[in-house]
């Protein structure tokens, strides 16, 4: 069988840099271009922080899928260039991996309904490690018991959305077994804005930004006598790959949108 041939957007960035090193190391798949902001006419292995790669950079994504031969685009950019480039890798033919946090739900359901029109396999996975997957899991099944839950995610403080994909994802699924609740007192007031953090059906996520930090959450849950937390961390960018790796490989048998890598998981 012939490798793989996929196309990374932000290779310069922190995940950007971590795909293209598990590329590599990949026998099975092979870098076919990048998509950067700059470096364009240039080669991967010209820029000195990545890897010995000879493949193009391009700096206009058009340009790129028109030009490339490639079966996947993965993503991991910002929220607003990494919807335009789903959409348009769709357009080419390609499936996107997609690990941009920060689409909206108007955006997913769009993104949906191209996968559904196209017929092609699509996955926006908000969290990629395995053990973070595991741990929304967990958490929804907890709020089947235990319906008053808070989620404090930390994350550095380069991050540009808030709250995290992860956050969003978590509370999306305690929804699914949680009636709406308001928590706290019925009287509660703020004295400083934002104080009892944002607000998703009742439950209330929080989100904190310090230097130092990778990406971490806490589910907190809380009954009588008794509170349940349930915690992943992410101590390097690493700890993503399993997740890409499984995405590349899957993506190639779909052809719908999966939301989730917990749909890829046995
Ligand atoms: N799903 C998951 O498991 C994970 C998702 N993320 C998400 O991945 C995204 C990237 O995260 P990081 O690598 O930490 O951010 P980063 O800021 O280190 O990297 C983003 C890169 O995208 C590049 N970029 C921006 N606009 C571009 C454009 N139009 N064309 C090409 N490149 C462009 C920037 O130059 C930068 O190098 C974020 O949305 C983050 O939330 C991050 C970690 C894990
Ligand atoms: O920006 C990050 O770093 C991360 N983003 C994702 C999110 O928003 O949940 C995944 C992980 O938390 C790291």
């Amino acid at each position: 069988m012939s490798n793989t041939k996929i196309i990374v957007a932000g290779p310069r960035g922190k995940m950007g840099k971590e795909a293209l090193h598990m590329i590599h190391q990949e026998p099975s798949f092979e870098l076919a271009a990048c998509v950067d902001r700059k470096n364009g006419g240039t080669s991967v292995k010209d820029i000195e922080e990545l890897p010995e790669i000879d493949a193009p950079i391009y700096e206009d994504v058009e340009t790129c899928f028109q030009e490339v031969e490639a079966q996947v685009l993965i993503d991991l950019t910002t929220p607003e260039f990494g919807y335009k480039h789903t959409k348009l890798a769709l357009q080419y033919g390609l499936r996107p991996v997609v690990g941009t946090t920060g689409f909206t739900t108007e955006q997913l359901s769009e993104l949906e309904a191209m996968a559904e029109e196209k017929q092609l396999g699509v996955i926006i996975a908000p969290n990629f490690a395995i053990g973070a997957v595991l741990m929304m899991q967990f958490a929804k099944w907890a709020a089947k018991y235990f319906p008053d839950v808070e989620i404090i995610e930390k994350h550095h403080d380069q991050k540009l959305d808030a709250p995290s994909g992860t956050a969003v994802k978590t509370a999306q699924l305690i929804e699914e077994v949680r009636e709406p609740k308001q928590q706290g007192h019925p009287e509660e007031t703020e004295a400083l804005t934002g104080a009892r953090g944002a607000d998703m059906d009742g439950m209330r996520i929080h989100s904190m930004r310090l230097p130092g930090l990778v990406a971490h959450q806490e589910v907190v849950f809380g009954s009588t006598g008794e509170t349940l937390t349930i915690k992943h961390d992410s101590i390097n960018r690493e700890s993503f790959m399993t997740g890409v790796k499984l995405s590349v490989e899957k993506i190639l048998t779909l052809d719908v949108l999966v939301y989730g890598l917990e749909n890829l998981l046995e």
